[in-house]
């Protein structure tokens, strides 16, 4: 395959010289840590803000933002250089179509990473969203059947429409807190991960504001109610998972042709079954044995000599 000329990360420039400043030194401590690039798979369901997060990480207008759910869309991979790092972003389509996980949708990206090795998800949702339910439940199911549990490990949720006014009664806080539990519970449940497994307590949450008319700081940067600076945050979410400890998934044909739930214990089955033939022989000769040892009866012994005298 022909190699691809990658274009230089010039959108980092029109970030205002704080979050440029901020960015780089993350840049810098990945160098440190010899990592050379980072591909960022973008998924969620349709019309959450996949695209419009990735046209602000990068700083340009990569891939197309549309109010309407694109049902166009393909899996698309943006790649941009900076001073020896690489940035892979990919973004994907909608995952629900019609009400329905969108199998679809699952199989066309699947196919698009193969040979890739994903750095991180992000998992896309709004926050502005007041309840998660079963629709839910099955999406996060359906990326784990097809990359496995262990996505979840380099994985973190991103909340678009960050800029938000809370429901009356609640702080910012304390919206922020409930609708992050409730995602990442049903993260929990969807990618079967056990309470006890610290992975979705622990997975991050970041908040995003895509909008042009996203609050800024006296320095021009675009901050959250909060007053954090959201985009070097998120990027620095981004290096915290990579150095969680996990692995980064490689996306094989083994991964996209299972696994298969059925075929997952097969290699049992002849251990099982020679078990059972070796615990049945044993039962069976003990049985034999004590019958054998076992005293006979005189009536016994009197049929016996009857049938042996008959032959
Ligand atoms: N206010 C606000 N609007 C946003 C935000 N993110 C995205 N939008 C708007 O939401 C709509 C959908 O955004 P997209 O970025 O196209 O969403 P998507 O998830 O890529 O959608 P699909 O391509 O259909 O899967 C657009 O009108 C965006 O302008 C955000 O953080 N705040």
């Amino acid at each position: 395959m022909a190699s691809q000329v990658v274009r230089e990360w010039s959108g980092i420039q029109q970030f205002p010289g704080a979050t440029q400043a901020k960015l780089f030194e993350l840049l810098g401590k990945l160098k440190q840590e010899n990592v050379e690039s980072l591909t960022i798979l973008v998924m969620g369901k349709g019309g959450v803000g996949k695209s419009s997060t990735v046209n602000s990480v990068i700083g340009e207008r990569v891939v197309a933002v549309s109010a309407f759910q694109s049902e166009a869309s393909r899996p698309v991979m943006i790649s941009r250089q900076r001073a020896g790092f690489t940035l892979n972003i990919i973004d994907t389509p909608g995952l629900v179509e019609g009400g329905y996980v969108n199998d679809r949708a699952i199989d066309m990206i699947k196919s698009f990473l193969l040979d890739k090795t994903i750095d991180v998800l992000l998992y896309v949702d709004r926050l502005d969203a007041y309840r998660v339910d079963n629709l839910d439940r099955q999406i996060i199911k359906a990326i784990t059947d097809s990359f496995g549990k262990a996505i979840w490990k380099r994985a973190a949720v991103v909340l678009t429409h960050a800029q938000l006014s809370p429901p009356d009664g609640l702080s910012y806080e304390e919206f922020f807190s409930k609708r992050s539990e409730a995602l990442l519970k049903v993260v929990r449940l969807g990618g079967r991960i056990k309470k006890q497994d610290s992975v979705a307590f622990s997975m991050p949450v970041v908040l995003v504001e895509n909008s042009g008319r996203c609050n800024k700081n006296e320095s021009g940067e675009k901050i959250l109610p909060n007053g954090v600076s959201w985009i070097p945050n998120m990027v620095k979410t981004i290096i915290d998972v990579i150095s969680n400890g996990s692995k980064g998934i490689l996306v094989d044909k083994k991964l996209i042709e299972g696994p298969n739930p059925n075929a997952r214990h097969k290699m049992w089955i002849p251990v099982i079954l020679a078990f059972q033939y070796f615990i049945v022989k044993q039962i069976r000769g003990a049985i034999q044995k004590d019958i054998a040892r076992e005293p006979k009866a005189a009536w016994e012994l009197r049929d016996m000599n009857v049938s042996k005298r008959k032959y």
